[in-house]
Formats: C-alpha cells, structure tokens, sequence
C-alpha cells in the first residue's frame, strides 16, 4: 500500500458537494455519452445483462489509478472519500465508485496507462435502476449543472462506426502450442484444468467512437453485460454473459460459466448437457467457487446440475449460485474468487503460473470489472469477449477452457467463434 503510506491518501480527503435529481424523460447512454466532448477519454458505461440497469459516469471527480491489485486500498479510499461528503437530494447511497482490478500484477502493454486498480468517481453519474434515472453530480456549481440538464433534451446525432479494413490473428500458432503444452502437464500430473487465450487485431478506417459501440450493445438482443471503460486514449471493451459476485444487503449472487457449444450444432443444447469434457470443465469451477465462498456464506445454494445458458453464437453451461454473506463485502469476495477456474484454472496456483509463462499478462481481460456503493455492496463481472481500443485499432481477446483430453483445433475452433461478440459490434460481418 504505498501510496496509503506516502501520504496520497490526503489527496482523497477534500470536501466534496454532491447534488442529485431524478429525471423523467428518457435518457440514451449513446446521446449522454456525446454530450461534452471534454469528458472523452474518462468515462464509462456498465449495464446488466438484463438491460433493466445501467450506470453512466462522464468525466473523473477522482481517477484511482495505482499499479498494484488491493481491494482494501479501495475500499479505504472510497470510504475517506464518501466522509467528505455533502449530499443534497436523494440518498448517498446513490454513489457508486466504478472500475476494475487487471487480471494480473504484471504489465501488458496493450493496456497502457490503465492502473491494475483502476476506478473513476465521476463527475457526472447517471443511473437508471427500476425504471427511474438518477443524476448524480459533483462538485459542479448550479450554473454548470443547469447547463448540463439543459443539452439533456437536445437530440445528440448518433456516431457511425467507421469501416472495417483488416482482420488478423496474431498468435494462433502460440495458441496451439500451449495447448498441446497444457495437455502435457495435465498428464503429467501439474494440473487439471487452464484457461488459455490469444488475440485478434482489427483495424477500422478511422477512430473509433465509443458512443457508436454503446449504441450497438443498448439496442442489441444479446443476454449479456456490457462494459466499456476510458481511460484516455484506451478504451476497454467486455460483452460478458459473467457475473463473478454481486452483493446487496448481505444477499450474494454468483454464477459458474464453463463448458462451451456452438448454437450452429444440431442439438447444441442436450449434447452439452451430457458432454464429459465440458461437465468436467464446469464442475472444476462449481467446487472452486464453493470452496472460495465457504469461509464468508454459512448458506450456499448450488444446483446439483448446470442448465444452459443460450446466447447468439454459443451455449454455455451454467450454475446459478446465490448464498448468504456472514461479516463481509463485494471487495473482499472479488478477492477471495478471483480467478475462478473459468478464466484461471485450477489447482489455481498452478494454473496462475502456467499463463503467466505461456501468454504473459492480460490486463483487463477476464478482470473482476464492476462498483461498489457507499453500503460497500456493489457487482463484479469477468469481462470476457472483449477488446481493448486504441485509435483505429481494436486488439480482441478470447480464451477456453483446457482440460486433459482437449484437442488443440478444436480449442482453437471454439476461440474463433468466441470472437464474435466484438467483431459483430465492429461491424465485422460474422
Ligand atoms: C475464457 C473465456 O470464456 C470462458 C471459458 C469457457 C469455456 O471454456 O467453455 C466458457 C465461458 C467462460 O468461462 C472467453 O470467452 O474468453
């Protein structure tokens, strides 16, 4: 916790007004999103797979960018911060502190400027949940708010998105080979199970608008979350159907996504629903989240079998898990969960260890992403199908599961086909 001990903390601890209202007319991410071109490059959007929430932050009252992974650090410093408070309106439990902690503590470059914690307080927040959008600003004095409230009626013409010129894999070959390589040490004994991964890099005609991409993941049929996080000229980009843990009032949700089937395949459903491998690969993460848990929930609820989760491209298996917390919050059980075995793998340390030598770091992708509230109750999602922005050019990340009787080509197959998500929001024709 160096910057805690040097004294940064001061930093956090200046007064702070925070002014809410609710608004009634409808508000479009994509539109606020334009509003103040001054605010591009820290701000974020984050909506759940239902589509009935989002939060909108424009512009950074603080930015908490540090170089190492801590919850604690975090947390510490939202609470310092939410102390310096004065709220007039609605209920600061309004508040949310966004962002993510890297997969990782190592550097990957295609994330630069990203701290491994990274979370904005923003200037300006919107959150609609239940039906009702609340605004949030702060620091602001009447004559900049009123201003702002005034461009929420005008109509803010949507981007496009520029076209599409090149697609390429950069590291199939590296892919392969660390699949056989992950074969070997499974039969070897090392290890059950690793999640392996490689990358795409598309590049379009011009930079791209994020505005555009919200647009494309509000108003498309998908079942999943959507995260798009700024962080100057870096964009990160996940359209994950992964919750890692929701906590509200003690109430915790989590869930096990693993083991994968094309939607293409005749009977997709019921062969994963008796696929070996995959039950295999499922199970690993169902018993590695009960054992992380145990020492927070006196009660999990576990489903003695997976059902299926149905999207666009795949299917997945699935187990929703929801439990009681003891004394603990969303931080601490990010911590304890992070990685699970579906973007890690297990035994975890093994697994950790083999990634690292094999593909180096990852950065945001498969990260614990998400906010906490002033209850220090909040969500967490693993951002995977995403990509990381930087001008006219998107560097894609997707990864699968490997366990000991997985075959290099059809790991790569199934990488090929998690692709998908972010080529379609690109505008790649899929
Ligand atoms: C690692 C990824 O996905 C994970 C791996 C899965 C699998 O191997 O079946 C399924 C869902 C995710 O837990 C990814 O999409 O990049």
């Amino acid at each position: 916790m160096k910057e805690a001990e040097s004294g940064m903390m001061e930093d956090y601890t200046s007064r702070r007004n925070i002014y809410q209202v609710q608004w009634d007319k409808e508000l479009l991410p994509h539109q606020l999103f334009n509003i103040y071109q001054e605010y591009a490059g820290s701000r974020y959007f984050f909506m759940t797979k239902e589509k009935d929430e989002w939060l909108l932050g424009l512009g950074a009252e603080k930015l908490i960018n540090v170089n190492h992974r801590s919850p604690s650090y975090v947390n510490q410093v939202f609470l310092k911060m939410l102390s310096t408070c004065t709220v007039t309106g609605i209920t600061p439990n309004l508040i949310r502190l966004f962002g993510g902690f890297q997969f990782d503590e190592g550097t990957n470059e295609d994330f630069a400027g990203f701290g491994h914690s990274h979370f904005i307080w923003p200037k300006i927040q919107v959150l609609f949940k239940s039906g009702c959008y609340y605004l949030s600003f702060t620091n602001m004095d009447e004559d900049e708010i009123a201003a702002f409230l005034a461009k929420l009626d005008d109509s803010v013409p949507a981007a496009e998105l520029p076209e599409v010129i090149d697609q390429r894999n950069v590291d199939a070959e590296l892919f392969l080979a660390n699949v056989s390589q992950a074969v070997d040490a499974m039969a070897a004994g090392q290890l059950t199970k690793v999640v392996l991964s490689r990358r795409k890099k598309v590049r379009l005609a011009a930079a791209i608008d994020n505005s555009a991409l919200i647009r494309r993941g509000f108003h498309d049929q998908e079942f999943s979350y959507f995260v798009l996080l700024e962080n100057n000229d870096r964009t990160y980009v996940s359209k994950t159907p992964e919750q890692l843990v929701k906590v509200t009032a003690q109430k915790l949700s989590t869930n096990a996504i693993a083991g994968t089937m094309s939607s293409r395949l005749e009977n997709a459903e019921s062969l994963l629903l008796q696929d070996e491998k995959n039950l295999k690969e499922h199970q690993i993460v169902v018993s590695s989240i009960e054992e992380d848990l145990e020492p927070y929930s006196s009660e999990l609820n576990i489903p003695a079998a997976p059902g299926i989760l149905a999207n666009r491209y795949f299917y997945h298996l699935y187990t929703p898990i929801t439990g009681t917390i003891d004394e603990s919050d969303v931080l601490t059980l990010t911590q304890a969960m992070h990685p699970t075995p579906a973007l890690g793998g297990f035994p975890k340390a093994a697994a950790a260890a083999f990634i690292q030598q094999a593909e180096g770091n990852r950065g945001f992708y498969g990260a614990p992403l998400g906010y906490i509230d002033a209850n220090m109750d909040g969500e967490f999602i693993v951002a995977i199908r995403s990509m990381v922005l930087h001008g006219d050019e998107a560097v894609l990340y997707a990864g699968c599961g490997i366990v000991q009787d997985s075959r290099p080509e059809e790991e790569l197959h199934e990488t090929e086909i998690k692709f998908k998500p972010m080529l379609q929001l690109l505008g790649v024709s899929v």
